[in-house]
Formats: structure tokens, sequence, C-alpha cells
């Protein structure tokens, strides 16, 4: 059956749910120290929820027309997904309540594991920053309807006076992100259990409807990544059969589905067809499909407003554009091209940026106000916009011709460089000429970087801002932290040490703080997984380095101890991913200014008696466009800035590179042409499966394979971690082995650390002798 109501004019995907002040991240900690019950955490979410639908009122979407969706998550909305269709792992069976219910704490133990069973894997949400859970399904797993949250949160805003849009991950999506369970036999796809799924949304839709919902929002971001290995024509066909049976059920809301991310490609004539009644396409990153006739009477939810930026942008582009495309379809509906998830909340927040930048920038509430004076100017013609659009025309073209935004030296810099300030020598002679520099043992045993960073830490970094710590008692005590982290790497034996980056607020503003071109906020907050979060700089100008940045940290740490200290940086392409990045030139373009400014500090560093270079790239594979059309040529310029950064050292300065978030399989190739001389990458969860796809892609140089997960608090024993090492050696040669933990130990405390440290210590000896013989 097709739905009559009517899709609202205008809309967003989705809106930031951690609070202007992080204040579910507060409550949610606090109930998982103890300190708040179940029911005070709900109560703080309820008004957080409460204070969202009286903002996005305020800022001119409608009350009663279900143009607010309701978005709020207390972690993950995979996680919410998962939780409504009890599709738990067979390890948290016992999470299902007698009552077939999945509660507050039963949630957060899949998150976060309960000390026994790890929890679920976390990965990157498409090409973002955001971490969403990963289901894991196999032939075993049951489907019911175990959380009826989303339900309830309808009715609440009901009863608050709101008619709002509920919101799901849609199922092919949730398939789509899910891994197979350890059961599953070879070759088992998830999407497999569509099926066995489609009852419980069945079911789900038919509650909302008897709730009085009007719309339902499906979010099928799945359909627009070609780095999903399942074939197109199958997710075309779950697609299918997922909006039949849904769009088919007598009792339902009307169905949206939303694609952000990206175009739809051929799942743009499928949607076009289904039985379904709005189709949401992301018009800021994938194009109007050239035939929109196909839409009948449907909705075009046109995500016209960019919701992953946040630039002001160029509003008449983004007027026009829904003007031509509303001469083209029965009913056309205004909307951010994702959800404002990835966005701060309001530039209100932020007087210290200046009015200059803060004209040029809109956070996720300035982007709802886009939204609604667009629809202003489709329903009353565009001079009833004009001086909106004239605003934000100025806007553009201050920024154009801002001081700093072009950089004549910078830009002649980047213009006179030539193949070879991007390669070293060869390997060989940098093994033999850092062998003799360095002296290291056989397996050299190091960690990733940050050591835990404490509440004194943080503490006093808050309060050296608010200018009640002196800029040199601030400096005593980072130092102090230094000397504590480095006396513990050398009791645990440790070959290559850190300093422990105590001094950081974060691996990317800290860098931006201290470059030109940056700006950095004090309330920009995102949500990057859980109650984590994060404050993006934004990347507005021409990038360089005016003063050394770390190697007065690095030299006094190297002062402290006779073995070799890693000098440690953002690489340029995480130092992009994690940014805001002016889009008014190619990144590959801003990239190389950011590579140009870390080669100076290298160059720096090394000068200061550093032997050791890491440049970390966590983030190299989720910048990977998801159009394999567009993957070669990021993978050149993501590639080449790296090189740029580190091709300036000698062949006896030892350069590292770290990366984690698995599935390396797509940028295997890329990594080995970062020629880093050690690479070290998450691998623990794998059981080291990547070690292997390594060795067979020819990798010679060396690698560390994490041989511990640093997301949970659980302490690897000797003996796994033996095995791993084991593993690992099975395939590549004992000369290339490095041995670390998967990632930084930041959000880890102390006491863990120095077991967990202490026990890769022990399993390493092991090895050694072993090997040895
Ligand atoms: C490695 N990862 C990172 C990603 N992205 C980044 N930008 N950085 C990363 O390290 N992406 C992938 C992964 C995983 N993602 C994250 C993201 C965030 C964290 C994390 O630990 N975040 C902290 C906040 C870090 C920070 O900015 N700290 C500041 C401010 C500290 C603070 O909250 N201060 C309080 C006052 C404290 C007091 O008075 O006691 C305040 O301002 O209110 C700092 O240290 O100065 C988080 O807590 O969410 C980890 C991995
Ligand atoms: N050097 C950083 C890398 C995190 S991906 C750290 O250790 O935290
Ligand atoms: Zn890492």
């Amino acid at each position: 059956m097709t739905k009559t109501a009517v899709f609202p004019t205008g809309t967003i995907l989705g809106y930031p749910r951690i609070g202007p002040r992080r204040e579910l991240k507060s409550a949610v900690e606090a109930f998982w120290a103890g300190t708040i019950t179940a029911d005070e955490l709900e109560s703080t979410a309820a008004g957080l929820r409460a204070d969202i639908r009286e903002r996005l009122t305020g800022l001119g979407l409608g009350r009663a027309d279900s143009s607010i969706p309701e978005t709020f998550s207390f972690y993950d909305q995979v996680l919410d997904a998962l939780c409504t269709v009890g599709a738990l792992p067979e390890r948290f069976a016992s999470l299902l309540g007698a009552d077939g219910t999945i509660d507050l704490a039963a949630y957060f133990t899949l998150a976060r594991g309960d000390g026994e069973n790890p929890p679920l894997e976390m990965t990157k949400w498409f090409d973002s920053n955001y971490h969403y859970l990963v289901p894991e399904i196999g032939p075993e797993t049951r489907f019911s309807l175990a959380s009826d949250r989303i339900v309830r949160e309808f009715v609440e805003a009901k009863q608050g006076g709101y008619l709002t849009r509920p919101v799901i991950v849609g199922p092919v999506t949730f398939l789509l992100l899910a891994k197979p369970s350890d059961a599953a036999p070879e070759g088992f796809l998830p999407l497999d259990r569509l099926r066995d799924l489609l009852p419980v949304y069945s079911e789900l839709l038919g509650r909302l409807a008897e709730a009085g919902a009007e719309w339902v929002q499906l979010d099928e971001p799945g359909l627009v990544s070609e780095s999903i290995p399942v074939p197109r024509a199958t997710v075309l066909a779950a697609l299918r059969h997922s909006t039949d049976t849904l769009g088919h059920l007598s009792t339902r809301p009307a169905i949206f589905v939303a694609a952000p991310y990206g175009s739809l490609d051929d799942a743009f004539p499928v949607l076009a067809d289904a039985p379904i009644e709005a189709v949401g396409l992301d018009l800021v990153r994938g194009q109007t499909p050239f035939d929109l006739s196909g839409l009948g009477t449907k909705t075009l939810v046109a995500g016209v407003i960019d919701g992953h930026n946040v630039w002001r942008g160029d509003l008449n582009a983004a007027f026009d554009t829904a003007q031509a495309i509303a001469a083209q379809v029965a009913h056309l509906a205004v909307s951010t091209s994702t959800s404002l998830l990835h966005l701060p909340h309001s530039i209100d927040d932020e007087p210290a940026l200046g009015d200059g930048l803060l004209s040029w920038l809109a956070f996720a509430d300035q982007k709802v106000a886009q939204v609604t004076t667009l629809v202003r100017g489709l329903a009353d013609g565009k001079a009833a916009i004009s001086p909106d659009l004239a605003a934000a025309a100025a806007a553009l073209q201050s920024r154009q011709d801002a001081p700093g935004v072009r950089d004549s030296s910078v830009r002649a810099r980047a213009a006179a460089l030539t193949g070879t300030d991007f390669t070293r020598g060869s390997y060989e002679h940098r093994v033999e000429a850092q062998d003799a520099a360095l002296g290291l043992p056989a397996l050299p045993t190091t960690t990733i970087g940050s050591f835990p960073q404490t509440t004194d830490i943080r503490r006093a970094r808050a309060q050296h801002l608010r200018g009640t710590l002196s800029a040199e008692d601030y400096r005593g005590l980072m130092r102090a932290e230094i000397a504590r982290v480095i006396a513990l790497q050398e009791q645990i034996g440790l070959d290559v040490l850190v300093h422990g980056e105590p001094e950081r607020n974060d691996m990317v503003q800290y860098f931006a703080e201290n470059l030109e071109g940056f700006a950095t906020t004090a309330n920009g907050w995102v949500q990057s997984y859980g109650s984590r979060c994060t404050r993006p700089s934004i990347l507005w100008g021409d990038v360089s380095r005016s003063a050394p940045i770390s190697v007065d940290w690095a030299s006094y740490a190297q002062s402290l101890t006779a073995k070799p200290v890693k000098g440690m940086l953002t690489g340029p392409v995480t130092i992009l991913a994690w940014s805001f990045v002016r889009e008014d030139q190619p990144l590959g373009d801003t990239a190389r200014q950011v590579a140009l400014a870390l080669r100076d500090e290298i160059a720096d560093l090394e000068a200061a008696g550093i032997q050791i270079v890491q440049v970390d790239e966590p983030a190299l594979r989720e910048l990977l466009p998801l159009k394999r059309a567009n993957q070669a040529a990021y993978l050149d310029w993501s590639v080449g800035a790296f090189r740029l950064a580190t091709a300036g050292v000698s062949a006896a300065t030892q350069i590292h590179t770290h990366l984690c978030y698995s599935e390396f399989g797509v940028v295997i190739d890329a990594i080995r042409n970062l020629d880093a001389d050690v690479t070290s990458i998450e691998a623990a969860r794998s059981r080291m499966a990547v070690v292997a796809d390594l060795g067979t892609s020819g990798f010679d140089h060396g690698i560390g394979p994490g041989v511990y997960d640093i997301h949970s608090p659980r302490i690897p024993s000797v003996a796994e971690v033996v095995d791993l090492l084991e593993r690992a050696l099975t395939a590549l040669p004992e000369r290339q082995l490095w041995v670390n933990p998967d990632c930084g130990l930041k959000t880890r405390g102390y006491a863990e650390t120095v077991e967990s440290l202490t026990n890769v210590l022990a399993a390493t000896r092991q090895v050694r002798a072993r090997v040895a013989g």
C-alpha cells in the first residue's frame, strides 16, 4: 500500500545527541562508575531529547509535521538497531532478559564487554571519524523485537506535544555492516538473514503506526558504498525484497529511506520503484540522478545542505539545485546531506573564533536554519530570502579574499617540489644504517605513543587554560609525567620508548593549535564513539609551521634515558581526516602543505638527536573514498603526503608509522608504498590475519602487529601474547617483527597498562629464547 501522509518541506537527517556541553558523556560515565542509577541516566537523556526538540522547533522545524527526527542514542545507532532486533551474539545471549528485552546495563555490556567476553568490535562509520559497533550475524542469530525504545521515545515526544519522525538503521545496511559470527560457515553473508530479520522491522513499524507515527526514517547508507564486499546485484535484490516487504505492510507509517554519504547510483531506480513514500539523496557528495520522473508521487528529500562539514557554503547554489529539482518532482523536501551528528552544536558557543571566521561557518544549528531558509525561498520565492542569500554570498567572498587563506610562500614551496622530495634512499641501505645506529634486539618492543591521560593531567590542562595554573607550572607537571612514563618503560624493559603524549589534548587538535592555517574550538565537541568525543579543528587557510612543536618534549624525554625515544607526530592524512577542512581547493593540495610543515618538524627532531620518528596515519583507511573510481587518486595524494613529510631524513633515522581500525585489505599496497621503516597496525582482534595478508603482498619492511586490544580493560595473558607472536612468525621472518599493543594507551588506566605491558615483555622474552634456539 502507498501511504498518503505528506512529508515535511524541510528536515534534517539527524542531530547531535551528546548535548552542547557533553552532558550525555558525563551522565553515561557516571552510570558506568555507579554514581547514578539507570533511572537517573534515563531522566538526563529524556531532558536532552526534550531540549533538542525545543531547539529544533525554535530553529524553524515544525512541531507537528514529522520534520524533527528522533536520533538520540546512548552510545551508537547501530547498537540501537541491534538491540531493537535482539541480534545478540551467542556469548551475550544471557543479556536477553526473562521478559525478552535488553535493558540499559545489558546495552552497555555489548559496547564495553564484561571482563570475560570481549565487546562488539568497533569500526568507522563510512568515511567519518564516528565509530559504530559491528553486529555479529550467523545462521544461529535469533531476531526478536527486544527493545521498544524507539516507540517509547516517539510516545515521549508526542506527550510533550511533538509529532516526531522515528529513525532506525535500515535492515539492508544493518546486515551489510554486520560481520559473520564465529559460528558462521565459510562464505556466509549476514545479508542472507534478511528474510528472518524483516518480520522484526515489520513488527516495529506496526507498533510505531499504532503509536501514531506518520513517518519513519530508515537509514540505508550501505547502499552508497562500494567498499562493502557484497556483490551489487545481491545488495539490490535485498533492497527490493526489503522495501517490498515493509512497503506492503497493512499497518505502518509512511516510509522515508535516506541514503547519505554518496550517490545511490543503481539503487536509485530500485527505490524509485519501491512501495515507499520518500527517498533521500545526498546531493553534496552525490549527484542528482538524471531521471527523477520514476519517483512518481514520492517525495524527494534533497540533501543540499552539507551535514558533514562546518562551512556555511554556497547557499545560492543550494537554492538553485533545490529549485531545479522542485520542477522535476511531485514533492520536494529540503534537507541536510547527512545527519548533523558530525558537527558541533552552534557557532554561538565559539565567540573566541572571531567574527571573520565565524561568518564563514555553520554548525548544526546554523545548518538547520539554512534548511528552513531554503524552504521559505521555495515557498515564497527567491526574493523572500534574498537578504540571507546575499549574506551567504558576502561571507563566501570575504573568505576568498581574507589574509591567511592564501600564503604565497607556502604556495611557492609546494609548487617547487620535485620527485626527489618524495623519496628516501634504498631500504637495504637504511636497514644497515639504522641497525648500526640503534642496535636493537630481535623482536624489539615498543608502544604506540600515548600513556594513560589521567584526570590529573586533564585537570592541569583545564586549569592552565582557565589561567589558574601558570605556563611554567603546567610545563613542570607535564615534564614530571614524562619522567614517570620513561622510568616506567625502563622498569618494564621496553626497547624503544615514548614520552607518553601527556601534553596533547588530542593527537590532531594539539598540532592544529600549533600550526598556522588552523582554528580550534572551545566547545565544538563531536561524538567519536560512545562517550568519547573530539573537537575537530578547522583548517581554513594555508598551513605552515612557525616554530618547533614537539621538539622540547621529545628532547627532554630522550635526556632521561639511554634507550631511543620515538618522536611522535600525527600524519598529514589523519590531520585532515579529523579536522574540518577547507573545500575551496583539492584535499591533496592541502595535504602537501601539512606534510611540509611536518617535514620541518621531523628535521628539527632529527637535529635534536631523535633517532626514530613515528608519523601516525590511523585515518589512512578512513578517508578512502566510498566509490572505487575515486580511490586511486586518493591513495596517490595521501601516500604522497606521507612520503613528503618523512623523506627528508637521513638513512639512519628510522621512520615508523601506525595505523589502526583493521580492514587493511584495500589499502595494503598503500601501506607498502608509504615506505616507512616500521609500521604498527591493529591486529589482535583479527588474530594476526592481517600479518599473513601483508606477508603475501610482499611487504618486507618492519611490522608491529598489535598483540593486544587496548579498547578493553582486559589484561592479555603471557600465553596469549606468545600465541599471537608465534602466529605472526609463521607469516613473517623474525627480522621484520616488532612487538607492540594495537594502539595508544591514553584511554586506559595505569594499573592495567603496567600489567599488560609486563605480560607482553614476558611473552617476548619467551619467543626470543625459542627463536634463538
Ligand atoms: C585515536 N582516536 C582518535 C580519533 N580522533 C581524534 N581526533 N583523536 C583520536 O585520538 N579517532 C579515532 C580514535 C578513537 N577516537 C577517540 C576519540 C576521542 C578520545 C578521547 O579520549 N576523547 C576525550 C577528550 C580528549 C580531549 O580533548 N581532552 C582535552 C579536554 C579534556 C576535558 O574534557 N576537560 C574537562 C575538564 C577536566 C577537569 O577539569 O578535570 C573539560 O574541558 O570539561 C584535554 O585533555 O585537554 C574524551 O574524554 O572524550 C579517544 C579516542
Ligand atoms: N600516537 C597515538 C596514536 C593513536 S591512533 C597514540 O598513541 O595515542
Ligand atoms: Zn591507533
